[in-house]
C-alpha cells in the first residue's frame, strides 16, 4: 500500500516539512525543516541577508514564500546540493523527535509519496508522475534510522555480557 502525505493536518502530516518539529543543525535551531531548507538556498549568495528573515519567519508558509521569491539570487550549486540538504534536515528531524520516528518506522517497507499537486520534484504532482524526492528521502532516512538502532541494540546487548 502506498502512503500519501502532504498537508500537516492530513494523515501522516508529520512527514511534511511544514510539520512543527524543530531541528538544531550546526548550533542553530530552526522551527521546521522547511525554514532550514529554504534558508540554505541563499548560503554564500549575494542575497544571504534573507537568511535571518527566513529563520525568524513565524510559519513554514512564510519561510517558503521568502525562499521562493524569484527576484532573489540562490546559491549557484543549489540544484546539486538540495537533495543532500533536505536529507540531512529530515534525518535530524526524525532522530530528534521520538514520537514521529515511531510513526516513520511503523510504515515498514511501504512506499511514501508526497502528494503535492504542483511539485514534480519533491512530490508526485497532480498526475502522479513526479519524481517524489521527499518520499525517497524519507524512505532512505527510515532505512538509516533502522540500521543505526539495530547497531545500538546489538552494542547494548554485548555490554550486558
Ligand atoms: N506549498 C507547499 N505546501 C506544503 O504544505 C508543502 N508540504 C509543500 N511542499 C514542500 O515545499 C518544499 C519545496 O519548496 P521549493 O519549491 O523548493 O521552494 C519542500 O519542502 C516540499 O516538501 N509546499
Amino acid at each position: 500500500m502506498t502512503i500519501y502525505f502532504y498537508k500537516v493536518w492530513q494523515p501522516y502530516g508529520c512527514f511534511s516539512n511544514f510539520s512543527p518539529h524543530g531541528i538544531k543543525i550546526q548550533g542553530t535551531y530552526w522551527s521546521t525543516v522547511e525554514h532550514y531548507y529554504q534558508a540554505q538556498k541563499f548560503v554564500g549568495s549575494k542575497d544571504a541577508a534573507i537568511i535571518p528573515l527566513i529563520h525568524q519567519a513565524t510559519t513554514p508558509e512564510e519561510a517558503a514564500a521568502l525562499g521562493r521569491c524569484s527576484s532573489r539570487q540562490m546559491r549557484a550549486d543549489w540544484h546539486q546540493v538540495k537533495t543532500q540538504v533536505m536529507r540531512e534536515a529530515v534525518l535530524k528531524k526524525f532522530l530528534t523527535h521520538t514520537e514521529i520516528r515511531d510513526i516513520l518506522l511503523g510504515t515498514g517497507e511501504e512506499l511514501l509519496v508526497e502528494n503535492s499537486p504542483n511539485d514534480y520534484f519533491w512530490g508526485c504532482g497532480i498526475n502522479k508522475t513526479g519524481e517524489n524526492h521527499l518520499g525517497k528521502v524519507l524512505m532512505s532516512v527510515r532505512e538509516e534510522i533502522r540500521k543505526r538502532f539495530s547497531v545500538t541494540a546489538i552494542a547494548e546487548k554485548h555490554l550486558q555480557y
